[in-house]
């Protein structure tokens, strides 16, 4: 059963929960935050703070930096247009239900495909399974999310739980030669102008060394030959140059042979120099290149899936636990320094609660309802296991603020989660109700609006706590009276826990013998002249709004005739 809160209750859970959530690193954890709504089952709190006690622990700081490198790995199936499937008559129909690829009985229909797969001997012999006929949709996300991989074995070291990504990292190193080449096809256009600058640079170095070589001794010689008609050696003289560029070409094409895979004849033979590869070859180089990287990417891709495919589901496995580590690291770093709340029968309790959203805040301890045994707070005595408290005080006192710790520990509580207080009781509940003060709202509909809610939060029976901001600032001091102390007589009678800021405290404590009153007042001024507030109330002390304190400011700060006004006021209060 979940917690009921109203509005404002509500309110204060968004904000706890909207603490952690800033705190994920990814956006796919916050459904966890949606098993941590407030449930007013004992048993299922008890759970919660079970498993945070044992897997907070576990998070270490430096765990949030990689959670950050983890990305989704997303299969899909997908159509592939590149291969087509040749089957037999019977197996027709389920291999079309695959949806994986064309498929066909025939096999003159595999014309203009790149991979023809059967399972009757027509090609690459498969099964019909999406893991034989298109291993690539499992395989290429893999590879491309090795950074996700990467992530994951460092979480499993740092978690203890250990992973499977690093044995998939190591099968899909398998896949890094075929990768390569793929990145050489995009680049071909740019490799294949790059060989043929440099060769062109060779072919002219060879031919500017030839002509230097003619001018030498040489030169005579062939005049000579000339002169004699000898064409026959001017030719061989002429061919043993043309046979170094050949040479010189065919060095350059092996290197690209090498490089890329497969036989490449790109340069012409008739134009030695300068030597220019025709855009159609490399178009016709790009589309062997490619024809052939696919059948090699299907079958490494089919071999290493055989080897992976066993681990995948540890991995889907490992990629959840990454939110949940999310999920804890996020309530780690929120909850650091909170206590985890002991669950009672009695009321709330709590020691030291600091307020969430007060920087530096004082400690407060507070008790509505019973007073736990070792709850050991000074001056702590007087309170006798009251229901219903009401909390008077100074102006700015904190009153509002009390009122809010105490909503952030129950809420917190019934959320399974520590709670920031030193040490605290809480009774799981079925209803929280806060009622703020309503600041600039007055007249009938205001009131009417307030006392409806506040009736309809005693409607009814169950474990409820009920916090009250002032309500009489809405109606008249006389009727708020009647009015409070009915309801309030009321709340005691059905046994609800109840918190009521009033200033009426006086008033009440005569109709309301089974209520307590609380004070917070301010000590005295400081060196400033400002009032200095004890936030932590006085049990079972009406809160003084000392009026005095603020005259006494004033007279010491104003100066002539208008202190001595102040003066006179303030020996009216007997002091001076
Ligand atoms: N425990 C605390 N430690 C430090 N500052 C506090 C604490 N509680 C309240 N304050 C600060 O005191 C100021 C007044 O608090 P709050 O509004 O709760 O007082 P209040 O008694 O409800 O005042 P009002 O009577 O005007 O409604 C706020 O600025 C708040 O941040």
């Amino acid at each position: 059963m979940a917690l009921k809160l109203n509005p404002e209750a509500k309110a204060v859970y968004r904000s706890i929960r909207e603490e952690i959530r800033r705190r994920l690193v990814l956006p796919g954890s916050s459904s966890m935050l949606d098993r941590f709504e407030p449930t007013s089952d004992r048993g299922e709190i008890l759970r919660r703070q079970d498993y945070l006690r044992e897997n907070l622990p576990k998070i270490r700081s430096e765990l949030r930096e990689q959670i950050a490198r983890v990305k989704p790995i997303k299969f899909r199936r997908d159509y592939l247009h590149d291969r087509i499937l040749i089957v037999d008559e019977g197996e027709l129909e389920r291999a079309l239900n695959l949806g994986l690829c064309e498929v066909s009985t025939s096999l003159e229909d595999s014309e203009g495909y790149s991979l023809v797969l059967s399972t009757v001997g027509y090609g690459i012999d498969v099964e019909l399974l999406p893991s034989q006929i298109a291993p690539e949709l499992y395989i290429m996300p893999l590879w491309e999310n090795r950074e996700t991989l990467n992530a994951l074995a460092r979480i499993g070291e740092l978690t203890g739980e250990g992973s499977v990504a690093s044995e998939i990292l190591r099968k899909l190193d398998g896949l890094g030669e075929v990768m390569e080449k793929r990145n050489l096809l995009d680049g071909l256009e740019e490799l294949v102008a790059a060989k043929e600058r440099e060769l062109n640079e060779r072919i002219s170095e060879k031919l500017e060394k030839f002509s230097l070589t003619l001018s030498g001794k040489e030169l005579l010689d062939f005049l000579g030959e000339l002169k004699a008609g000898n064409y026959e050696a001017i030719f061989r003289h002429f061919g043993g140059v043309e046979g170094e560029i050949l040479d010189l070409i065919n060095e350059a094409e092996d290197e690209l042979s090498e490089k890329l895979g497969v036989t490449v004849e790109l340069f012409s033979r008739e134009e030695l120099y300068p030597v220019a590869v025709p855009p159609e070859s490399i178009e016709m180089l790009r589309e062997e290149l490619e024809r052939e990287l696919k059948v090699e990417l299907y079958l490494k891709s089919r071999e290493i899936l055989e080897s992976v495919r066993p681990l995948l589901p540890a991995l889907r496995d490992e990629l959840s636990r990454v939110n949940e580590l999310d999920f804890l690291q996020a309530i780690k770093e929120f909850t650091e320094g909170l206590s985890f709340p002991e669950l009672w029968k009695g009321g709330i309790a709590f020691i030291n609660g600091r307020h969430l959203f007060i920087e530096n805040p004082q400690p407060v301890s507070y008790v509505v309802g019973e007073k736990p045994e070792n709850f050991g707070v000074p001056d702590s005595d007087v309170i006798h296991n009251e229901r219903v408290v009401i909390l008077t005080g100074a102006n700015s006192g904190g009153k509002t603020s009390l009122l809010e710790l105490i909503t952030q520990i129950t809420v917190l509580t019934h959320m399974g989660l520590p709670v920031p207080a030193e040490k605290a009781w809480v009774e799981p509940l079925d209803e929280l109700f806060f009622f703020r003060r309503k600041r600039s709202t007055y007249g009938a509909g205001a009131f009417e609006t307030a006392l409806r809610s506040f009736v309809r939060a005693l409607r009814g029976e169950g474990r409820k706590l009920i916090l009250i901001d002032e309500f009489e600032a809405i109606t008249e001091p006389g009727a708020a009276v009647r009015i409070i102390g009915e309801l309030l007589r009321i709340a005691h009678e059905k046994g609800f826990y109840v918190v009521i800021v009033s200033h009426l405290g006086e008033d009440l404590r005569k109709e309301l013998p089974f209520a307590r009153i609380d004070g917070i007042e301010a000590r005295g001024l400081d060196e400033k002249l400002n009032l200095i507030v004890d936030r932590q109330p006085a049990f079972g002390k009406l809160g003084r709004s000392t009026p005095e304190l603020i005259v006494e400011s004033l007279a010491r700060r104003k100066r002539g005739k208008e202190r001595e006004i102040f003066e006179r006021v303030l020996r009216a209060f007997g002091r001076s």
